[in-house]
């Protein structure tokens, strides 16, 4: 007899934002969702479901009980905080059970209580009152990975890689969450390599991809256009695209940024690697906003979530798709699955 598998723990969010509409309307709307349990607070949850008019069974549990509860309730396991959750309104007070959220995910996790993060998307503003000190939750995981044990960089780190994956398109910035006066500076053959390395290494062992081609787009206008719109493509660039072709991974480019999205240029390549976070992020969201999967690549344990915001302006209104959510919770249920194998599994969105 095979065992239960573990239920997925999925963050809270900002409450004031649409983590808790879109958690609600997904299991309300999908009967064939992995397990899951929100970690945040079930008097938060009730309250949310009463002003969006839905009815949503909730049962306040333990992280043991969750997958058993799932088939008749949302299981709720409380993180020791009160939540507010005004729909529209940021409130200091919230900041706390949002944090502690994320690392109580990463600790069942690591404890063996869930089998992966889901998480729900935060404000990374509110969340600066209360000590938290990333940029994003990728950068947060990558710190708290260190729980797992040392990472294979410089001092023991693990380096997370931000992946927004949708049915037709994978892109991956290489600088994340930085001013774009700062990206030229940031850009290193070495950063890109490294990038490009975890993102082939996770392709194949968590998405079933055996050798996955790696497109890597330019910084400048036309790539650089032989360096007389920017040098940065020839000097940084094309030297990385060598590397990991040294390194027997299936590079190409740096190709022009602007042409490589159209639905031909796509088929040619499995993942893109961008400079930047709107160069990257972008093409993925315009062509599947309610599909696309944001994943963090290069961790010791599985993390995705939906690719949109927290959408203040319309929380509590009923007008949130859980659809990204939907298939954050269905690719990190893959993806685990896959760890537990220690083979392929094809997490492919
Ligand atoms: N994973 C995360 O934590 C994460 C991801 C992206 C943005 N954010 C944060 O969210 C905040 C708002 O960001 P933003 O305004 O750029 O993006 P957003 O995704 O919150 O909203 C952009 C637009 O899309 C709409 N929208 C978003 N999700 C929707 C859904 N599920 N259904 C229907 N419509 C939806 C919104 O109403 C808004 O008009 C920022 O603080 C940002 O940092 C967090
Ligand atoms: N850049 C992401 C996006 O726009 O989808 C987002 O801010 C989430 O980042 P984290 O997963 O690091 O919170």
């Amino acid at each position: 007899m095979s065992a239960a598998p573990l239920p997925l723990a999925l963050t809270l969010g900002e409450p004031g934002g649409i983590g808790l509409d879109v958690t609600l309307q997904a299991y309300h709307r999908h009967r064939d969702l992995p397990p899951f349990y929100l970690l945040g607070d079930a008097d938060a949850l009730a309250r949310r479901a009463a002003c969006l008019g839905i009815e949503v069974p909730i049962e306040a549990t333990e992280p043991s009980a969750a997958a058993g509860i799932f088939a008749r309730a949302l299981p709720v396991v409380a993180v020791g905080h009160p939540v507010v959750g005004e729909p529209g309104r940021l409130v200091p007070a919230d900041a706390p059970a949002v944090i502690a959220s994320i690392e109580t995910a990463v600790e069942h996790v690591r404890t063996g209580l869930a089998a992966a993060v889901v998480t729900n998307p935060i404000n990374k503003h509110a969340l600066y009152g209360a000590g938290f000190r990333f940029p994003g939750h990728t950068e947060f995981l990558g710190e708290l990975a260190r729980r797992f044990g040392p990472g294979p960089s410089a001092g023991g780190a693990w380096t997370p890689i931000m992946m927004l994956a949708g049915p037709e398109l994978r892109t991956v910035p290489v600088t994340v969450h930085v001013a774009l006066a700062a990206v030229p500076g940031l850009l290193t053959t070495d950063l890109i390599v490294e990038t490009g390395r975890i993102v082939a290494a996770d392709l194949a062992a968590r998405f079933g991809l055996k050798t996955p081609r790696l497109a890597v787009g330019g910084l400048n206008p036309h790539a650089g256009e032989n360096g007389t719109m920017g040098r940065e493509d020839d000097e940084i660039v094309a030297p990385a695209v060598a590397a990991l072709k040294g390194l027997g991974i299936d590079a190409f480019g740096p190709l022009p940024s602007d042409t490589m999205f159209h639905p031909a240029a796509r088929r040619g390549y499995d993942a893109a690697l961008l400079m930047y976070h709107d160069q990257a992020l972008i093409p993925v969201k315009t062509i599947a906003f309610d599909e696309t999967v944001n994943v963090t690549l290069g961790l010791p344990f599985v993390r995705t979530s939906p690719d949109h915001g927290t959408a203040l302006d319309i929380a509590g209104t009923g007008r949130a798709r859980p659809d990204s959510l939907v298939a954050a919770l269905r690719m990190a249920a893959r993806m685990a699955a896959a760890d537990a194998a220690g083979s392929p599994a094809g997490a492919a969105a």
